[in-house]
């Protein structure tokens, strides 16, 4: 069974977690190897201990070293929804991303323009979340027009390919613009507790990769980030 983002960064919010996607992010333009030596798997289950919302998992080959096979690994091996990342732009990877057991699939507003909301639609007819990746309000305004119920604010400019360092200003400018019902995300740069609460104050839920990979403590970070749940 497919599981839902969307109902689980509601969930995580009721819960009284801060709703956090945590990417396992092997590779980053900027950082080289994020791995270290660790397997995949293991990173895993240290992001699954620490009652995050969901996993993110980046496909793309050439600037961040990922494979479609290993998404499938991740989605084989959790409960918990999966995201793919990756510079999609056709109905064949969207089709692809729905025979896996992944939860939702990133559509990057600024690559497709005005494609966006037929790639939303196939989305939802093959039963998969859309996330809308913005960074402009122009963006803003064509996830407005489609029928995503999750929306993405990368703090980082992804034509740059991450070689600039993003800040959460960007979500407290864009989010506002935001007047929609969908659950919004603030994605990318956020590596201080300062950056999450900056970013909760606009966005659902946060999604954290680079930060949690370089930390010396990785379960201890996380833990940091999703903080109490009621239960500390
Ligand atoms: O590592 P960070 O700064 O925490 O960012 C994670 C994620 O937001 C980033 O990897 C990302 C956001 N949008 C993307 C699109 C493609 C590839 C990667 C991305």
């Amino acid at each position: 069974m497919r599981k839902s983002l969307y109902k689980m960064i509601k969930l995580r919010k009721q819960e009284q977690f801060n709703a956090v996607i945590a990417e396992i992010k092997v590779h980053s333009p900027k950082h080289g190897d994020l791995l270290r030596g660790r397997s995949v798997l293991d990173i895993l289950r240290t992001y699954e201990k620490c009652d995050v919302a969901g996993i993110s998992y980046i496909t793309e080959k050439k600037h961040f070293r990922g494979s479609f096979e290993t998404f499938r690994e991740i989605c084989r091996n959790t409960d918990l929804p999966v995201l793919r990342k990756d510079f999609v732009t056709s109905v064949d990877e969207v089709e692809r991303t729905a025979e896996t057991e992944g939860s939702a699939l990133l559509l990057i507003a600024r690559i497709l323009g005005d494609r966006t909301a037929e790639l939303v639609d196939s989305c939802h007819d093959h039963g998969v979340e859309a996330l809308v990746e913005v960074h402009s309000p122009y963006d803003a305004d064509i996830a407005l027009e489609t029928s995503a119920r999750l929306i993405g604010i990368n703090n980082r400019d992804i034509s740059r390919l991450e070689l600039d360092d993003g800040g959460v200003e960007v979500t407290e400018r864009i989010a506002p613009l935001l007047k929609t019902p969908a659950l919004k995300v603030s994605e990318s740069g956020i590596s201080t507790l300062d950056h999450l609460t900056r970013a909760l104050r606009h966005a659902d839920a946060v999604l954290v990769g680079t930060a949690f990979m370089l930390a010396d403590d990785m379960e201890r970070r996380v833990r940091e980030f999703v903080g109490g749940g009621g239960h500390a």
